[in-house]
């Protein structure tokens, strides 16, 4: 059948990236869409921001909505301490298979779980199907006018503690004004922006660091 830009995606790192190597997906997956046809992975550039708030956070929980192809999956997989789990939620089954097999390849299996399905419908069931006390950080980067009723439902779900960290892509490009709007004017979290570039392009894009203040 036809190909699609994950599976092209999936064929470079599997010609280009070290098994077992996490490191070299995350450069195969930038090489790729920098070189060759860009992606809408989170990048090198907000990429290095989002390594920096991971490593500070030092979550044993994460909760990334939105897969796609796995890049920022095992960019943040990298860093979790052994013992420490991720949960990522894609909705479609085909990204979904191709983010399994880049996940597999960069080693990271053991830290790492995908649920299929709609945010909506799985972050509700979080909580008893995981197992989950609650989550020490959030990555948001899935469609964009999610973010904020995705928040409102983790909110109520109990999810969240004092000091959860919520990150959100592309606040700038294309834009989450609702969320925004919601999160900066919320007593309920301290929010910060961190400036930086749309993925592979010289475009304004950022990210919104927001911690859950109970
Ligand atoms: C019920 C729908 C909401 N819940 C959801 N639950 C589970 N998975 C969901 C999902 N929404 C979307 N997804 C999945 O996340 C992925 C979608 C991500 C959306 N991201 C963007 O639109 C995006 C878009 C750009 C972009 C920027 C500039 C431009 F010109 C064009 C695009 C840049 C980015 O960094 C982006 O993240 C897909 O794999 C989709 O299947
Ligand atoms: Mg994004």
């Amino acid at each position: 059948t036809r190909t699609s830009k994950p599976k092209r995606i999936l064929a470079y790192v599997e010609k280009h990236a070290v098994p077992g190597d996490a490191e070299s997906v995350v450069n195969a997956i930038d090489a790729y869409c920098s070189r060759v046809e860009w992606a809408m992975n989170v990048g090198s550039d907000k990429g290095k921001i989002l390594d920096r708030v991971v490593s500070e956070t030092d979550p044993d929980t994460v909760l990334e909505l939105g897969t796609y192809c796995g890049y920022s999956t095992v960019r943040i997989g990298r860093l979790l301490r052994p013992e420490a789990r991720l949960v990522t939620i894609e909705m479609n089954p085909d990204n979904a298979k191709i983010a399994k097999q880049i996940i597999a390849l960069a080693g990271l299996n053991s830290k790492i779980e995908m649920l299929v399905g709609s945010s909506s419908d799985l972050i509700p069931q979080l909580k008893k199907k995981l197992d989950m006390k609650t989550l020490d950080l959030v990555f948001l980067d899935h469609w964009k006018i999610f973010y904020l009723p995705d928040t409102r439902c983790l909110e109520e779900t109990g999810l969240l503690h004092k000091g959860t960290v919520l990150l959100a892509d592309n606040v700038v490009c294309p834009g989450t004004p609702e969320y925004l709007k919601y999160i900066r004017n919320s007593s309920r979290y301290r929010s910060e922006y961190f400036p930086s570039r749309l993925e592979y392009l010289q475009v304004e894009d950022g990210l919104e660091k927001s911690v859950f203040l109970g």
